[in-house]
């Protein structure tokens, strides 16, 4: 049995249908893990999505920020980006069921035996790994709610509250952690989140650092698995902290890591 861990899909199934034909992925044995962004620029959001659920048990996935915006776009609380290629999903006939599979999905998403943990755009320094699952179990209750979109998805769009503390309630709680897990990129010195700043490291502000140069207790227990920055193009400098996000929609290619092997598996866009 082989763990395959696939960065952003971002829409572009036919780079991840031909990675996987690569490894002869058989989802009878081996596992998919998906960090999220599963749609949005490239042409195949509505297969992505059609086939990751047809998996079941086999696929693994983490919910990303354009994933919770495909939820606004459906709920019809947002209007779709014109660079976004999710018309075709959006009208199809089982859209709805796809919405609510996608809706299941958790934050995060662990493999112990593996000491392995994956997020869409990484963990809080600040955090436990209690502290991890607690928070996105509560995001993940509130979308299963049947008034999620009133209650969480049109409320979460804002960039408040940026820092961690562990005594707030309620909404701004579950916006902290959704901005932590699924839109963190650098951080300030006090911890807070940035949500301007998507450069290279080499051509980053000053003043602001990766998430994953802080010191933090599960990045000293745990391999830690995330997509999210494409400018990173799999670059942390640390060997368990793994970028999967290799920019396969804005022309790069698709990475798809081994975790048995330690092997990585790329796929550039196809023209
Ligand atoms: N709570 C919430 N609050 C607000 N919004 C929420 C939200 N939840 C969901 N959303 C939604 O999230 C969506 C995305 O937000 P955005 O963050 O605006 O979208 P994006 O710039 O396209 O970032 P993306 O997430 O795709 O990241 P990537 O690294 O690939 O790309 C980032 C940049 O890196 C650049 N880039 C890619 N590869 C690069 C490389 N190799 N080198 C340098 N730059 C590169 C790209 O050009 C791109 O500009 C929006 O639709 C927004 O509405």
């Amino acid at each position: 049995m082989a763990h395959y861990f696939v960065g952003d899909i971002q829409g572009c199934f036919d780079e991840l249908k031909l990675l996987l034909a690569k490894v002869d992925f058989n989802p009878a044995k081996d596992e998919l893990w998906a960090v999220g962004d599963l749609v949005a620029r490239g042409h195949g959001s509505l297969q992505t999505l059609r086939y990751l659920k047809s998996l079941e048990g086999s696929a693994k996935v983490t919910l990303g920020n354009h994933d919770l915006h495909l939820l606004a776009l459906h709920g019809k609380l947002k209007r779709a980006n014109p660079k976004d290629n999710l018309a075709e999903l959006l009208a199809a006939d089982d859209v709805s069921n796809l919405i609510d599979w996608l809706r299941q999905q958790p934050l995060v998403q662990t493999l112990p035996s593996h000491n392995i943990i994956m997020t869409h755009a990484g963990v809080p320094p600040q955090w436990d790994l209690t502290t991890l699952q607690t928070e996105a179990l509560a995001v993940s209750n509130a979308l299963k709610e049947n008034d999620y979109l009133n209650s969480l998805i049109a409320k979460m769009y804002t960039e408040a509250p940026d820092l961690w503390d562990s005594k707030s309630k309620g909404l701004p709680r579950l916006r902290y952690c959704i901005n932590a897990l699924t839109r963190m990129r650098y951080l300030h010195p006090d911890g807070s989140l940035d949500f301007g700043c998507k450069k290279p490291i080499k051509d980053k502000n000053s003043g602001l650092t990766p998430w994953f140069e802080f010191d933090s207790e599960l990045k000293d227990n745990h391999t830690l698995v995330f997509g999210h920055w494409a400018a990173l193009m799999g670059v942390t400098q640390q060997d368990n902290v793994l970028a999967l996000d290799t920019g396969c929609c804005w022309g790069e290619y698709m990475t798809l890591w081994h975790a048995e092997t330690n092997e990585k598996i790329i796929q550039q866009k196809l023209k």
